[in-house]
This record gives C-alpha cells, structure tokens and sequence, in this order.
C-alpha cells in the first residue's frame, strides 16, 4: 500500500469530457512546523473567594504574559491521505456483494432528511466473517492516528456499505456530530466502484476539492472527520463506497 498526504495545490482544469473547474492536490512531504509563540498564557486555576468572586491563577514566578512558549502546531489537522490499494478488485467485488445483500436504508442527514443526503446504505455487522474487512481498515486506521496524533481506540460505527444512482449525491458535511458521531476521529472512504461505470459522485473537500485517483477501484482517501466534504450528484450509473469512522475519546 502507498500512502500520499495532500495540500492544496493549483487550480486545474481536467482535459477531457466536461469542463469541470476543479483543485489538483500536490505531493507533500511532511515539513518541519514552526512553534507558534504564546501571547497570553492561560491560567492553570481559578479560586473563588467567599462572596463567589473569581481569580485566576498561574504558578509561582509565571503569568500571563511573556511566558516564552511555544505552541506546537500539527501540520495533519487539515490533511488528506490517499491510499492506493487498499482492497483488490475481488475484495471490492465481494464487499459489494455482501452490502448488496444487507438490509438497505435511506442514508439521512439531520440538515433536511428529505434531500441532503440521497443515497441507499447498508452496515455491515461486526462478526467474525467481515473479521478480515474491519481487520485491515483498523491496521490503516492505527497507522493514520501515529501519524494524525489522535488517540484512537477502534470502532463505535459498524462499516457503512453506500450506493449512490443517477442524481443521487450527500450535500455538504462533516461527520463528527451529536451522541455517538462525536466520537469519531478520523473518516475513510474505499471507492468499490470500477471509475468506467459512473460519473459524478465525487468525493469533494472544501478549499482542496477533489482528486481524480480519489474515483481508483480499491483506494482508500482518509481525513480528519471535522473536514467539510461531500459526494457529488452522480450522472450516469452507480456509485458504490465503503465508508469506515476510526474513533476514540474527543480531541485527543
Ligand atoms: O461515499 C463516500 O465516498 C463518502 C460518504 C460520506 O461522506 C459519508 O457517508 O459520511
Ligand atoms: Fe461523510
């Protein structure tokens, strides 16, 4: 498996077929960051005196100001891997079949149930058979949390089979919400469908858009689940994707 991290790079225009208007992503090697000095250092308590007065405090010999520190930024927070690979053709096919053959509901965001998100899903069960499938998501999911930093302790979400038709697409969104979404760290998304047999449906972030290997049979594109996407109106066909949530203790 090959791994690439992503930033935004040059507006490109695709060659062929339509005209669409869309950002290219860029090689990135990680780069050193630069603390970033802290201007006013936060208080390490608060005392309430007896009338409820409150006062903060720092330790002896610091304050807020001057404090001489530096933050240390993470250059992960608003990057995009893209894994080549992840499934095999046969592996797709045989994920596509057991969805398939899951009970199917409507996908629905909370935003309007109606059309936001107009897709059909299926989960699939976390039991013994599909041990290979949550297996191998979870070696990636690991691997990812090392590098994001984030504290990640498995999954809460069963994998999610989805299957967007002809006009069907998921509107503007994160995936980290309310209850059980809060929980979750980090999004991956294994396109099962062969590029040939749709167009639209694509997996489009905002400010970076979208990337042409993201449509690669048996890829995986992972992110932070706080990073704003979405899944074009397909046009033409089925668009087929497996969609996982790593999770863990918020912010951490
Ligand atoms: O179908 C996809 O590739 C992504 C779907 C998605 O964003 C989601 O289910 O939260
Ligand atoms: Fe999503």
């Amino acid at each position: 498996m090959q791994a690439l991290v992503l930033r935004r790079g040059t507006h490109g225009r695709r060659q062929s077929g339509k005209t669409r208007q869309r950002l290219r992503y860029a090689a990135m090697t990680t780069t050193p960051t630069v603390g970033a000095p802290l201007l006013y250092r936060f208080p390490t308590g608060v005392s309430v005196d007896a009338a409820g007065v409150g006062s903060l405090q720092w330790p002896p010999g610091t304050g807020p100001f001057n404090a001489a520190l530096q933050a240390q930024p993470n250059p992960m927070v608003a990057s995009i891997q893209w894994h080549a690979g992840v499934l095999t053709a046969a592996e797709c096919e045989t994920v596509v079949a057991l969805g398939r053959q899951l009970p199917s509901m409507a996908g629905r965001a909370e935003l309007d149930p109606e059309n936001y998100r107009v897709s059909q899903i299926a989960w699939i069960p976390p039991e013994p058979a599909n041990h290979w499938l949550y297996h191998k998501l979870g070696v990636l999911f690991l691997q990812a949390a090392g590098q994001f930093g984030y504290e990640m302790e498995g999954f809460v979400d069963a994998l999610q089979f989805t299957e967007y038709g002809p006009s069907q697409h998921f509107d503007w969104h994160m995936d980290i919400g309310r209850d059980q979404t809060s929980l979750r760290k980090l999004s991956l998304t294994i396109q099962l469908s062969d590029p040939q047999d749709y167009d639209g449906g694509m997996l489009d972030f905002v400010g970076l858009g979208s990337r042409e290997e993201s449509r690669q049979r048996g890829s995986a594109t992972l992110f932070p689940s706080y990073m704003a996407h979405r899944v074009t109106p397909v046009t033409r066909g089925v668009r087929r994707s497996l969609v996982a949530w790593g999770s863990g203790r918020p912010f951490r």
